[in-house]
């Protein structure tokens, strides 16, 4: 419910004038969002990224729609008083207008996702300006796009020379145009992420973009340390190692079934003397032994 979240695009642009940051953790299911509202995150990004740390794919292009819908749909259920932005996944918003609607309804109305999240610069922003116009906030992604690995060449840093750099103010300023609310800046050098958020009106977003955007967003499994492959580059920090915690505590349990030391008495429920002497007769439990 719109009356129930905490902040809106509105607001957004109010704390960027204000030099408040903005928060972001991506949150893939029931549990993480429960967890990322509990904690008082401004935001959630249902991220492609569970391509990776969720459903255990190499890169986020094989995610579709279809799970893309069912996680934001979780994850809707676990946080209902935060903004949650969904992304749009792989070749889903660069086929006709009316196909790219027919996914980005599906992400609000059957994800319950409050805004959606698409990477691209120049070549996306008609698309923007539609989405937009049908009601829909969205929020721009550029600098190191994962969704274009193939022609990129790799996970690389992106606005390294001045051309580059220059691409980027340009495609920055060209979401801001069409109506975008924010923009993802990832992998992008502090320098030049910190241009264009002092360019832009609306806020910017970095991981991996160094100090000066006006939020910050990481993925839930790399702050957390859970099953991540990202736990040791250069722009996570890991805030607790929660995947060592969850090892050893079911590394004991393995033991202790082999071992016969769970369930113990107290984890056991009694049956009646009287069920007992219907199964061994008049004996009893006795019998048993
Ligand atoms: N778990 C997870 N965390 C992420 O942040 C993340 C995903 N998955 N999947 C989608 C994209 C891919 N991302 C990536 C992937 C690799 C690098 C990487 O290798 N970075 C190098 C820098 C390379 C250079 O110097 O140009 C590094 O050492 O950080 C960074 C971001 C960020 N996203
Ligand atoms: C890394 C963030 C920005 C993202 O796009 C994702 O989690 O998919
Ligand atoms: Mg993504």
């Amino acid at each position: 419910m719109a009356d129930k979240q905490a902040l809106n695009i509105v607001k957004m642009k109010k704390m960027k004038a204000e030099g408040v940051p903005l928060s972001m953790l991506t949150a893939y299911d029931y549990p993480s969002a429960a967890l990322a509202e509990e904690a008082g995150v401004d935001m959630i990004l249902v991220g492609d990224s569970l391509g990776n740390v969720v459903l255990g794919y190499s890169s986020t292009l094989p995610v579709t729609i279809d799970d893309m819908v069912y996680h934001t749909r979780a994850v809707a259920r676990g946080a209902e008083h935060t903004f949650i932005v969904a992304d749009m996944p792989f070749m889903t918003y660069h086929g006709g207008i009316d196909e790219t609607l027919k996914n980005v309804r599906r992400l609000m109305q059957e994800g319950h996702a409050h805004a959606v999240k698409m990477e691209g610069g120049l070549e996306i922003c008609a698309a923007v300006s539609s989405i937009v116009s049908a009601g829909v906030p969205v929020l721009g992604h550029i600098g190191l796009t994962p969704q274009s690995v193939n022609t990129i060449g790799g996970y690389r840093v992106q606005g390294k020379d001045a051309q580059d750099a220059q691409r980027l103010m340009d495609e920055a300023k060209a979401l801001e145009k069409a109506g975008a609310f924010g923009i993802v800046l990832e992998l992008v050098t502090e320098e030049v992420a910190e241009a264009i958020t002092k360019e832009l009106t609306i806020p910017t977003i970095g991981i991996g973009a160094g100090r000066y955007c006006d939020g910050q967003v990481l993925v839930f499994h790399d702050v957390l340390r859970y099953a991540s492959p990202y736990r040791e580059k250069r722009f996570v920090k890991t805030y607790a190692d929660v995947g060592g915690i969850i090892r050893d505590a079911l590394g004991q349990y393995v033991q202790e079934v082999k071992q016969r030391a769970f369930p113990e008495a107290g984890h056991a429920f009694g049956a009646d003397e009287s069920v007992l002497e219907s199964l061994y007769g008049a004996a009893g439990k006795g019998a048993r032994s």
